[in-house]
This record gives C-alpha cells, structure tokens and sequence, in this order.
C-alpha cells in the first residue's frame, strides 16, 4: 500500500514523530524532503542554546577557568555516554577527538603496532574512501601489504579468504556508505581474531541508527563521526573506541600533550597517559562537542532500539514505494531487502542516476548522489517522516518518468 493515507497512518503510529520539534525547523520552502542525514544530520535546538549559553557563560565569563572547571573532562564523559547509550561499551573505552580519518588512522598504526611480525592489512575494495586511502597510506609507512576484499557487501567468508598468519589487522566498515549492506561484526570479529589478527570497525554509517555491541563482541578497536545519525553538526569531532584489554600496550602515533599523562607537567618526554585518554593528541574541539553531548542525550531519550525499529519501518515504506512507482521506470534497489542486513539508508539505482539526481535537488529533495549509479536516500529515524519519504519518491517518479 503506497496511499497518502498510509503514510499518515504511518506517521500517526510512530513513537518517535514528537523528536522531529526539538530539531531546528527546516525554513526553506522549497524542500521537500530532507533525505541526507546520514550525511549531514539536523541541528537540534538545544544545540543552538547549549553553544550561546556555553560562549556567554563558560568562555565569556569563565575564560581559561573553564578547561579545569568543565572541559578537560569532556572527551572522555561524552566517550562514555556515547558508548553506552549507542556502542554497547562499558565506560572507559570510548573517546571523543578529532576527525574520523585521524581516529582511523590512529587505531590502524596502533593496531598494527600490536601485532609485530605480520605485514598485512585487509580491506574492502568498495569501502569508503577514507579507510582504503588511510590504509594504504599506513601499509605504506609500515612497509605492509594491502590484501583488497573485492566489491562491498562483505561476508565472513570473503574475509577468511584473505586473511592469514600475516594479517594484522582488517579494516572494514560496518554499514556501508553505498549499499547499506549491514557487515557481521560479530562474525567477522571472532574470525579475524582466529586468525590472531585485530578488528578496527568504522561506525560512521551505524553510530545513532542501528545497535551497536562492541564489547558483547570483542572488538578490538572502533571509530564513527558524530554529524550524520547524532546530528552534532559539520565537522563535529569523532570518536573511537579502544577495548580495554588493549589500554596497556594501546600506542597510538599522534603524541600531543592531551594524551600524555600530565598534561600540564610539561614533562621532557611523552609518557602515554593511562588508559583511553591516551588516545587525544591535542585541544578537545569544546565547540564541536556540545553538538555531540546534545545529540548523545537525544538518542538516549529516543533508545537506539526504537530507532533502529524506525528505521528499519521507514526502510521497508521506501522498498515499497520504489517497487510500485520506480521499478517499473528502470530504477534497481542496490540495498539488502532483508531488514536485518540493512542499515539506515535505501540506495536506489538507474542509468541516470547522476543528471537526476542533480534535477531532485533543484526540486527540493535533498538526496544523495554516489557514483556511479546511486541515488542514496538516507532516512534518519529522529527527523525524517513517513509522508515526507512518500513526497520523494513521488517526486522521484515524477522527475524520472
Ligand atoms: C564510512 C565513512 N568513514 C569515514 C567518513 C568521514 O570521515 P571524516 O569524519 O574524517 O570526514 C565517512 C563520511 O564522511 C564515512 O561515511
Ligand atoms: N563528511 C562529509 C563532508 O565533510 C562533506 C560532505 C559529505 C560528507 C559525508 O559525510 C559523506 C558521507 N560520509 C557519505 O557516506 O557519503
């Protein structure tokens, strides 16, 4: 059923459709639908707030003061509650910092570093971008080897065919930015160690959107950005994660004083600090972080799990609508239809895909275009609707036709 009538009993049904007030509200009339948030997630109000009140109050009047008072403490307070509330890891192993790519490339020296002797990283051809350049560009500096996994959609059984007693360690991601194709963490984790080598996991397209369980899992080490599913806004900083078991031998490559153990001792030399606080180099971005704590605290209001179930509602109305209007316009669905290997997004393929989707976006629907035939319709669970979705794909078949 694909009726207006449907989407607003659809919408009428939904627990979470009172989130989508405390976000800012959308003032351009000429958007439609709002189909990126897995690129670039909503503000929130109390994001807006939180950053004045945080000028006026704690830079404006308690300058300096406030690093010890309040914002020395935030990289690993907001790690922990991150951790909880959307990683399934228990305080203490999670960190905020940086970008994505520098967290990446931290925890892959690291984890290569803990495991001397072997000289391969394996990855995946499709991954996003970042990941394969970072990879090769640590095999690179270490003088290892990239094993490539080929083409996305990535099994157990692809990575026990490239893994081995030289594998140190693989690096995938867990949904994937592409297809929404949804990676067996657990699966591939408990393989990877078999092999003796180690995980790093990029979250950025599952952090917010779907149950994470890092530590029921054994994972070794972790990352994700803050400003798709968390919507802590452009360039928020990432975070990662390091599972404790690691914390002793934990060496990453950027040793900037935030990581050291006394950071205002001004110490001779670099002496890691204890535990995952080692893992910051320099000055937490405090500006950056409110976003996160905001979109943290929102999640945890909301709960992952009926996030998750939301999004996996609005996923299926998206198949159901691209099979009655779009399959029959030459439109393929490049995303699992199995609820459970899909992650938060709807990838939808056609010949045109880039000139149309180019078109969609003068139209006002905001969607995504990834080469070379995808058009990504990204649906996040706190803001977007039932009848908004509806309102796109309408366009889309109206636009494609
Ligand atoms: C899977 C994945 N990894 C990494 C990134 C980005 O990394 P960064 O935060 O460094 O821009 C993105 C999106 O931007 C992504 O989708
Ligand atoms: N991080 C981004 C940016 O700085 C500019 C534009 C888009 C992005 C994205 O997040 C892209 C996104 N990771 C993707 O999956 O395509």
């Amino acid at each position: 059923m694909t009726t207006l009538e449907e989407a607003k009993r659809l919408d009428a049904a939904d627990e979470l459709a009172g989130f989508r007030d405390r976000f800012v509200p959308i003032t351009d009339p000429g958007v439609v639908a709002y189909l990126d948030g897995n690129s670039l997630g909503r503000p929130l109000r109390a994001t807006a707030e939180r950053l004045q009140e945080l000028v006026a109050d704690q830079w404006g009047a308690r300058l300096i003061r406030s690093w010890e008072e309040r914002w020395l403490e935030l990289p690993e307070r907001i790690g922990d509650e991150l951790g909880r509330v959307a990683l399934g890891a228990a305080p203490g192993q999670t960190i905020v910092a940086d970008s994505t790519s520098v967290c990446l490339y931290k925890t892959l020296r690291a984890a290569a570093a803990l495991r001397p002797g072997r000289d391969e990283i394996v990855t995946d051809s499709a991954n996003f971008p970042t990941d394969r350049f970072l990879v090769e560009s640590v095999a690179a500096e270490l003088g290892h080897t990239v094993r490539w996994i080929e083409g996305g959609d990535v099994h157990p059984d692809d990575v026990a065919a490239v893994t081995g007693p030289r594998t140190a360690a693989v690096v995938l991601s867990h949904v994937d930015y592409r297809s929404a194709a949804i990676a067996d963490l657990a699966g591939i984790t408990r393989l990877v160690h078999d092999r003796g080598a180690l995980t790093v996991w990029d979250l950025c397209h599952s952090v917010g959107s779907i149950p994470v369980e890092l530590d029921a899992n054994g994972a070794d080490f972790a990352v994700g950005c803050t400003y798709k599913f968390l919507n802590a806004g452009p360039g928020a900083p990432a975070f990662l994660y390091v599972n404790s078991r690691h914390h002793a031998e934990f060496g990453q490559p950027i040793t900037g004083w935030m990581g050291a153990a006394d950071t205002f001792g001004m110490a001779e030399h670099y002496v890691p600090a204890p535990g995952i606080r080692r893992a910051l180099s320099g000055t937490p971005p405090v500006l950056g972080m409110v976003g996160v704590q905001e979109g943290v605290a929102l999640l945890a209001e909301a709960g992952i799990d009926r996030v998750r179930a939301k999004a996996v509602a609005l996923g299926r109305w998206v198949l159901a609508l691209a099979d009655a209007w779009l399959v029959p316009l030459g439109f393929t669905v490049a995303s699992p239809r199995e609820d459970a290997r899909r992650g938060g997004h709807v990838t939808l393929r056609h010949p045109d895909a880039e000139r149309l989707s180019r078109v969609l976006i003068e139209h006002g629907v905001l969607i995504d275009f990834r080469r070379p035939d995808g058009i990504r319709v990204g649906l996040s669970p706190l803001t977007t609707g039932f009848t908004e979705v509806r309102a796109a794909v309408d366009r889309i078949r109206e636009l494609a036709a």
